[in-house]
């Protein structure tokens, strides 16, 4: 599976780090701390968007690191890693592995049979095909994606968003597929990453819940009597 087993060893907990534009703790030198603390508490492996806060978490850390790109190019709707130019900054940066929307979406350059074969060829990099249904799971297979995972399932305008993680998928990729599946996607508490495990995921992506300190202050607030 091009060198993913070499770099992330499962079962294991990855947590993503990420903050936009709009969050105080955007900036490069808060994610490599966000990585820090997560290596500390036991994650076997980092997700994290941008050639700047890859490189920052790079500096930091020998974890693995799953990067991504978010890029929203109009009029476009993929924007996770939407074309080989934004798969390159990032395994430029530094980043182990690297994760794309794996939709059938059309995308600004590249299809992406073709990004998947670039991003082998000429960076040498295993991809990780994040999906919302399991077609995509199959198809992005099919293409030579090295891992799948569950990120985009509630994020396309063609799938619900479920209150928590959506087991019903990752149950379904993981059933059909032979190479490793991630479960990503609204994961807050022990009993659902355990589900998930119990489910057969190989690794579970955790980000909000453990990095974005606004949005579990958020979730508090809202038992604090008016
Ligand atoms: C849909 C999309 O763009 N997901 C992004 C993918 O990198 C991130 O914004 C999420 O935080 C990440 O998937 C982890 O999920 P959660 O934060 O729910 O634990």
């Amino acid at each position: 599976m091009r060198g993913l087993s070499r770099r992330l060893s499962f079962p294991t907990l990855i947590v993503s780090c990420q903050a936009r534009a709009d969050n105080p703790l955007y900036g490069p030198q808060f994610m490599a701390a966000m990585a820090k603390a997560a290596e500390a508490g036991g994650a076997g492996g980092i997700r994290a968007n941008g050639p700047e806060d890859v490189a920052a978490i790079r500096a930091v850390t020998e974890l693995p690191i799953l990067g991504l790109y978010k890029r929203w190019l109009e009029p476009y709707e993929v924007y996770i890693t939407p074309d080989f130019a934004a798969a390159q900054a990032i395994a430029e940066a530094g980043a182990d592995i690297l994760a794309l929307d794996a939709t059938p979406r059309p995308r600004p350059q590249e299809g992406l049979a073709e990004l998947i074969e670039r991003i082998h060829t000429e960076l040498g990099k295993p991809v990780c095909a994040d999906v919302s249904t399991l077609e995509e799971g199959l198809w992005a297979v099919e293409l030579g994606a090295d891992c799948v995972a569950t990120t985009l399932a509630g994020y396309t305008p063609y799938t619900l968003k479920t209150e928590g993680p959506d087991f019903a998928l990752l149950r379904e990729l993981v059933q059909a597929l032979a190479v490793p599946v991630l479960a990503e996607g609204r994961f807050w508490t022990p009993e659902q990453v355990g589900r998930a495990f119990e489910l057969g995921a190989d690794a579970v992506v955790v980000g909000t819940a453990i990095t974005n300190p606004r949005e579990i202050t958020r979730r508090l607030v809202r038992s604090v009597p008016r």
